[in-house]
């Protein structure tokens, strides 16, 4: 099934009261795979999270197109998540066929096949048995990019995925990422590393709360656009509250 397009619809996200994204507009088309940067603070996972369903906005919202939002695969900042579950890389990675093997139903010899074929795609055949808090957290990132290929969801958000990840183990998800692509799933990854989005990305969405620009990567990373939204986010109040300007 072909991806929807996601809508953002004059888009306000607030934590009790103060904005962390400000009347964004826009939209991420089909297949389109999509770079979201800008300064600490800009509201980039608080847009993820809006996209997901996580959070209520507080004005506008997001629209899917065709398809529903639980067919989304998302991967949080790697600080979110505990590490110290005793399971094992078999189990975190088969959790990615949830939504086809119900709740207490064992992992069938077809989807243990699945598993070990995700694991090798992201260089670590072999590794089922190990518990997730022997691995490194590169190792670790390998294995919840594995439960995303399982997860087979036409969307895919990643929220910061190469943070603190060396250079071969981010080439080697890049191509993860490009397979995606490839394959017309709608990719929307947050970064801070511009060389990498240059280089990656076909489309960007710089932001300050409010969007700065959005569009082909080359033309929105241009020096006059990250200046801008520098000083944006020098000037931002984190007290200001939500404004009633229209859309
Ligand atoms: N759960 C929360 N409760 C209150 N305020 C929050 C919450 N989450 C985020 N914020 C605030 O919203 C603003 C945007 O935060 P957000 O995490 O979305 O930004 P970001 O662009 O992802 O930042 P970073 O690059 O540092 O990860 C910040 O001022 C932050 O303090």
């Amino acid at each position: 099934m072909p991806p929807p397009a996601i809508r953002l619809n004059n888009l306000t996200v607030a934590y009790r009261g103060h904005p962390a994204v400000h009347h964004l507009s826009g939209e991420f088309a089909p297949g389109s795979l999509t770079a979201i940067v800008g300064p600490n603070g800009a509201g980039k996972t608080s847009l993820l999270a809006a996209i997901m369903g996580r959070i209520r906005p507080a004005e506008g919202g997001v629209s899917f197109d065709g398809d529903s939002r639980d067919r989304i695969a998302w991967l949080p900042q790697q600080a979110e998540i505990d590490r110290s579950f005793p399971i094992r890389v078999l189990d975190l990675v088969a959790l990615g066929h949830w939504g086809r093997l119900g709740s207490f139903k064992g992992i069938a010899a077809r989807q243990r096949d699945a598993v070990g074929a995700a694991l090798e795609a992201v260089g670590l055949g072999g590794f089922q048995r190990r518990g997730i808090a022997e691995l490194s957290a590169g190792q670790f990132q390998r294995v919840l990019f594995a439960r995303m290929l399982l997860q087979d969801a036409p969307v895919i958000l990643l929220d910061e995925p190469f943070n603190a990840i060396d250079a071969r183990t981010t080439a080697d998800l890049l191509a993860v990422v490009a397979r995606w692509h490839a394959e017309a799933r709608t990719v929307i990854a947050v970064l801070h590393d511009l060389e990498q989005v240059r280089l990656h990305f076909d489309r960007t969405l710089l932001m300050a709360r409010r969007c700065v620009a959005w569009g082909p990567t080359a033309e929105v990373l241009h020096a006059e656009n990250l200046f801008r939204a520098r000083q944006m986010a020098e000037a931002w109040d984190e007290d200001a509250p939500v404004c009633k300007e229209a859309a």
